[in-house]
């Protein structure tokens, strides 16, 4: 039978995983407010649960992703996903598909990347959330989200909670640039003009979330330097030891 979490972990308390997507999100019907307030927006609650089955509204482990460009959040993630099993939802992904795809969104998406700034909270929040919500897993990495204060409040907003847990992989700019700089993706932002700009954004917007968070207790800052492997062994224990909850085990 499927059961809310209920242990502690000794790395980071769990309550915040129980009250964690309690609500089915309506994303299509959700208005975004050009001055979003940190009050969450009640959301209709109707709880469906068959044959021990969760209901999709129930239990959802969120872990934020952040770092600074090149830090080496995506080759993590995906390290976390061949062991741990979860959804990897990077933003500057979703949001590189919206331009390949010539969405609406699409020009704008462009520019804003190509200038290094952040896109509207309106447009990214709606991304990850139509992925959460079209996903059969419950346990998710959202990678390079949220960016700024802005990106924050958006989420939790029409959330109405906040994430498990925040990785933040502490990186030397110097390290940065040189990853990014020989990183040969073919990523437009990926030159030596806009990974100044990101860098600076990342200060200026990104630090401020990253102490948001760690004034909760949520925060796990890995040392980015060093192997792929030898920070994934620093990565590891923090998803092992939530590996002993109920919520991360029945998914
Ligand atoms: N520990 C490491 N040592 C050396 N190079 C690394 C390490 N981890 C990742 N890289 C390389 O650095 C580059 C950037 O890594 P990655 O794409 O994972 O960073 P990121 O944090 O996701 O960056 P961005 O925010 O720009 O998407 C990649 O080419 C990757 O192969
Ligand atoms: N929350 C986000 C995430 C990403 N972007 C834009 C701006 C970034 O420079 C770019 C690339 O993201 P990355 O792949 O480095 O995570 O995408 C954003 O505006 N908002
Ligand atoms: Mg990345």
């Amino acid at each position: 039978m499927w059961r809310r979490a209920t242990t502690q972990s000794s790395i980071t308390s769990l309550s915040a995983s129980a009250s964690l997507f309690k609500k089915p999100i309506n994303i299509i019907s959700h208005t975004f407010t050009s001055t979003p307030t940190p009050t969450p927006t009640p959301i209709p609650f109707h709880p469906q649960e068959t044959d021990g089955i969760p209901p999709k509204h129930i239990s959802r482990f969120i872990t934020f992703v952040l770092g600074g460009p090149g830090s080496g959040k995506g080759t993590q993630c995906a390290k976390i996903v061949e062991t741990f099993g979860f959804k990897h939802l990077s933003a500057g992904d979703l949001l590189r598909r919206e331009i390949v795809s010539d969405t609406k969104y699409g020009s704008m998406i462009l520019t804003t990347i190509k200038e290094g700034r952040i896109v509207p909270s309106e447009v990214t929040v709606k991304l990850i959330l139509r992925e959460i919500q079209s996903s059969d897993n419950l346990k998710f990495l959202i990678d390079g989200f949220p960016r700024s204060e802005e990106n924050r409040i958006a989420f939790e907003q029409i959330i109405g909670a906040e994430p498990n847990i925040v990785l933040f992989f502490d990186c030397p700019e110097q390290e940065m640039v040189k990853r990014v700089l020989s990183r040969n993706q073919g990523r437009i932002d990926d030159n030596i003009d806009t990974i100044k700009k990101r860098l600076k954004v990342f200060e200026a917007l990104n630090r401020p979330v990253i102490d948001h968070y760690a004034k909760k207790g949520k925060v796990h800052k890995i040392n980015a330097v060093g192997t792929e492997d030898q920070i994934f062994e620093q990565v590891r224990p923090v998803f092992a030891a939530f590996e002993q909850d109920a919520d991360l085990k029945a998914v």
